[in-house]
């Protein structure tokens, strides 16, 4: 799909805009998983055909399709606004509701399936085949309708909130409360020693699969702040310098804006103390197994006696980038020396 999300039409008066050609984002949150906890995680699937790009109906298709499922076309009007392509188009993502074979009265994922000739794949994978690009609307799509689907009545008042056409907001008839998306600031941090990174993995991760140190921000905090807590409560490290590096929106476990920065501690002061209750482990890598690291695609295979080597986060992730960033940084000053 070509074209750039956030181009300059208003979120508020695209309504009029959204004509019979307008293409639509389908994606099925399974009735049961939609509680927007951090069960959700890696559970919300998405249509997406075998050629690695994103799958879009336009809405005379998409309420033909629903009138042969026995659903109602206003069901479309849940739909939200996730982006435009360079030519204005705007692109709307609806929630299908797919039921399993035991829920009634909703669309059925396996006869969805055979109707659009493809398959609902989970999120996490979905993102490992999208181009940057679409990537991107995928989760701000995955985002907005799981966000939506959470904020269904007002927290002042108990009454149902109503959405407004674009998806931007969500607002209370009684209380007049506002009610906007939310995201949840994480700062990500790459802690090195000058000459070695320090990696680690949480027993959640793929197994194998080492990643910078994590953590979400408190209330108050400066990002500075963040990362120096984190740091201090997960490996018991106190930073002498950091340094701010990228930023990625990132839909797991609901919505996340991850802020990622290099940070350095003292030589000589590199001892840690693993806190066993975040980590699974963590530890200093040199340059040559990091590098080497960064060369392999995906988990690799177990070894003879059943150990997995020890391997990095895909490249849409953030912690990838800092990793690589690392590891040019590192060997262009080994190059000069
Ligand atoms: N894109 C990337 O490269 C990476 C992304 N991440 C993401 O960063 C997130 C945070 O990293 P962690 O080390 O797990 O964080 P963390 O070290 O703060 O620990 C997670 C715990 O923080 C608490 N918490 C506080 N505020 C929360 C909030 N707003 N939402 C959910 N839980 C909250 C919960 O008890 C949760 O179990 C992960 O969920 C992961 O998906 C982590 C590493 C790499
Ligand atoms: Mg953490």
């Amino acid at each position: 799909m070509e074209g750039e999300k956030g181009n300059d039409l208003s979120k508020d008066t695209v309504s009029d805009k959204r004509q019979d050609s307008k293409p639509v984002i389908l994606i099925a949150i399974p009735a049961g998983r939609r509680n927007g906890t951090r069960s959700c995680e890696g559970l919300i699937i998405l249509h997406v055909i075998l050629s690695s790009s994103l799958f879009c109906f336009v809405f005379l298709e998409l309420e033909r399709i629903l009138a042969k499922f026995g659903q109602d076309a206003q069901k479309i009007e849940h739909s939200v606004l996730i982006g435009c392509s360079d030519q204005h188009e705007a692109w709307f993502a609806l929630d299908l509701a797919l039921g399993n074979s035991h829920s009634s009265g909703s669309l059925q994922k396996s006869e969805m399936e055979s109707e659009l000739q493809g398959a609902f794949i989970d999120l996490r994978k979905a993102l490992f085949q999208l181009n940057e690009k679409d990537a991107s609307l995928i989760s701000t799509a995955q985002a907005l309708l799981r966000w939506h689907d959470c904020h269904q009545f007002c927290g002042k008042s108990g009454q149902p909130t109503q959405k407004n056409v674009a998806g931007s907001k969500r607002v209370c008839a009684s209380s007049k409360m506002i009610y906007y998306p939310q995201m949840s600031p994480v700062v990500i941090t790459l802690v090195s020693d000058g000459t070695r990174c320090l990696l680690a993995r949480q027993s959640s991760f793929p197994k194998g699969m080492y990643s910078a140190l994590s953590g979400f921000c408190d209330v108050g905090e400066t990002v500075e702040e963040s990362v120096r807590r984190e740091v201090a409560e997960e490996v018991g490290l106190e930073l002498d310098s950091l340094q701010y590096s990228a930023s990625q929106h990132w839909s797991f476990p609901n919505s996340s804006l991850m802020i990622a920065c290099h940070a350095a501690v003292r030589p000589g002061q590199t001892e840690i103390q693993v806190n066993l209750q975040e980590l699974e482990t963590a530890e200093w890598f040199s340059l040559e197994e990091v590098a080497a690291a960064l060369k392999k695609k995906g988990p690799p295979a177990s070894q003879q006696d059943g150990a997995i080597p020890f391997w990095l986060p895909p490249k849409m992730a953030i912690a990838h980038h800092l990793i690589q960033e690392w590891v040019q940084k590192q060997s262009s000053s080994s190059n000069l020396a």
